[in-house]
C-alpha cells in the first residue's frame, strides 16, 4: 500500500531551480524526455574527477550553441544546436578551450570535430538553455544513459523532464512584490523602491517609483538592464551609469515616473560573461561578435517582465525613456502601451563611441 508522503515532493518550478544550482556547482543533473535519458554537466563547472565518471558512464557528447559552431567551424545539423563526440584523449582543457573563447586567436585549430547527427537532440538543448539560465557558458557535457530514473535515484541527481519544463523555460516567472520603502534620492526625496521575487527563485527586480504617478496617464518609464560596470564603476565602455542616472533626475524635475531596475546584467548573460566579452573586445571583437563567440545571441535579455512589473503596479502605458525600438515593440506585445518614446542619449565618451555606432548599426538603437 502506498502512503501520501507527508511532504510533498518539488515540483517542476522547484526542480528548475535545483537543477540550477546544481550545474552551477559542477552536480550532474539527469535530464529525460519520452524515453531517452542523459547525465548533463556545464564544461564550466565539470572537474576532471567528474568527467572520468561521465566517460565509464557512456559515450559523452558536448552541445553547442550554432553561434559558437560557427567559429569554431562545426557543422551544424540542429539549426540552434551542434553536437560533437567528445574524443577520447579530450580532457578538461579542450573542453574548456570549446566553451570559452578566451584562446581562439592563439589556439585556432581544435578540431577534427565529430559531429552528430540523427538521433533527438531534445536533451542537449534543455541542456544548453539550463546552463544560459545559470549564467554559465552555453557548452555542456551529455552523456546519454538507459536507465536513467535507476541512476538518478541511486545518485540523487536533480530529474527534469524536458516536456514538463518546456512549458515553465517558455514562459516569464510571475513576480510579486515582497517589500518597498520610502528612499530619499538625489533625483528626487519622493522615491520609493519595491522589490519583486520571481516565482522560479531566479534574480530579483527593483522598480523605483518617483512621486505618485498617476495609474490611468502614460507614465514617464525606463526598463534599465543591470550594469555593474558602467552603474556602480562608472566604466566608460558603455552609457549605462549616464543613463541611469539622466532617468532618475528627468522622473525628478517632472515629479513622477518609474524606473525598473532588471537584473539581467551583460544583456542577460551575467557578469562574468560580460567580463568574457570584453575581454573578447580588447582582442578587436565589437559588442555582438563578442557576445556571438561566446555561444550567445546578442540579447539574452526577456524584457517580458518588465511589462508584468508595470502591470502589477497598476500602469497601462508608458512614456518610454529609450534608444531601443525592441523595448517598444515587446512593451507593445506585452500589453503595455507606448504612447511616446523619450529619447534617452548621454554619456558619449571617446572608449564608447564604438559600442554605440554597433548598437546603432547591429542591434537597430535609435540614433
Ligand atoms: N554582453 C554585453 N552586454 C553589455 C555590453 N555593454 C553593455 N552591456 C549590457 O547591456 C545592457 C544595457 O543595454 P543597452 O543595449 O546599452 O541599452 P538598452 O537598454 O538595450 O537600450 P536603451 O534603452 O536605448 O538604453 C546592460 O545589461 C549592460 O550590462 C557588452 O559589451 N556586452
Ligand atoms: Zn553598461
Amino acid at each position: 500500500m502506498t502512503s501520501t508522503p507527508a511532504i510533498a515532493a518539488p515540483g517542476i518550478i522547484e526542480r528548475l531551480a535545483r537543477a540550477r544550482g546544481d550545474l552551477r556547482m559542477g552536480v550532474p543533473v539527469m535530464l529525460t524526455g519520452g524515453e531517452a535519458a542523459a547525465v548533463a554537466v556545464p564544461v564550466e563547472t565539470l572537474s576532471s574527477a567528474r568527467l572520468a565518471e561521465l566517460r565509464r558512464l557512456g559515450h559523452p557528447e558536448l552541445a553547442l550553441t550554432v553561434r559558437r559552431a560557427e567559429t569554431l567551424k562545426i557543422r551544424v545539423y540542429d539549426g540552434d544546436l551542434a553536437r560533437l563526440a567528445l574524443p577520447a584523449d579530450a580532457g578538461l582543457d579542450w573542453l574548456s578551450s570549446m566553451a570559452d573563447p578566451a584562446d581562439d586567436l592563439r589556439l585556432p585549430m581544435k578540431g577534427p570535430f565529430h559531429e552528430i547527427r540523427g538521433g533527438v537532440p531534445a536533451l542537449h538543448r534543455a541542456a544548453i538553455t539550463l546552463a544560459k539560465s545559470a549564467r554559465l557558458l552555453p557548452a555542456v557535457v551529455v552523456v546519454p544513459v538507459e536507465q536513467g530514473a535507476a541512476l538518478a535515484r541511486a545518485a540523487d541527481l536533480t530529474v527534469i523532464d524536458i516536456d514538463e519544463a518546456a512549458a515553465e523555460l517558455g514562459r516569464a516567472s510571475p513576480l510579486a512584490e515582497v517589500v518597498s520603502a520610502r528612499l530619499p534620492m538625489a533625483a528626487s526625496r519622493a522615491g520609493r523602491v519595491h522589490i519583486f521575487r520571481p516565482e522560479d527563485g531566479g534574480e530579483e527586480h527593483y522598480a523605483i517609483e518617483i512621486g505618485q504617478p498617476d495609474r490611468k496617464a502614460p507614465v514617464l518609464a525606463r526598463l534599465h538592464s543591470a550594469c555593474f560596470t558602467g552603474d556602480v564603476l562608472g566604466s566608460l565602455k558603455c552609457d549605462c551609469g549616464p543613463q541611469l542616472r539622466a532617468a532618475l533626475a528627468q522622473m525628478g524635475a517632472e515629479g513622477a515616473g518609474v524606473l525598473l531596475y532588471l537584473n539581467q546584467e551583460g544583456r542577460g548573460i551575467g557578469l562574468a560573461n560580460k567580463m568574457r566579452a570584453y575581454s573578447l573586445q580588447d582582442q578587436g571583437f565589437d559588442t555582438v561578435e563578442a557576445n556571438h563567440r561566446l555561444g550567445f545571441e546578442d540579447d539574452e535579455r526577456d524584457f517580458r517582465l518588465g511589462a508584468g512589473i508595470l502591470k502589477t503596479m497598476g500602469f497601462a502605458a508608458v512614456r518610454l525613456l529609450t534608444n531601443n525600438p525592441r523595448k517598444i515593440t515587446m512593451m507593445e506585445g506585452q500589453g503595455i502601451r507606448v504612447a511616446e518614446r523619450v529619447p534617452l542619449r548621454v554619456g558619449e565618451t571617446p572608449e564608447n563611441r564604438g559600442y554605440l555606432a554597433t548598437k546603432a548599426a547591429k542591434s537597430g538603437h535609435l540614433l
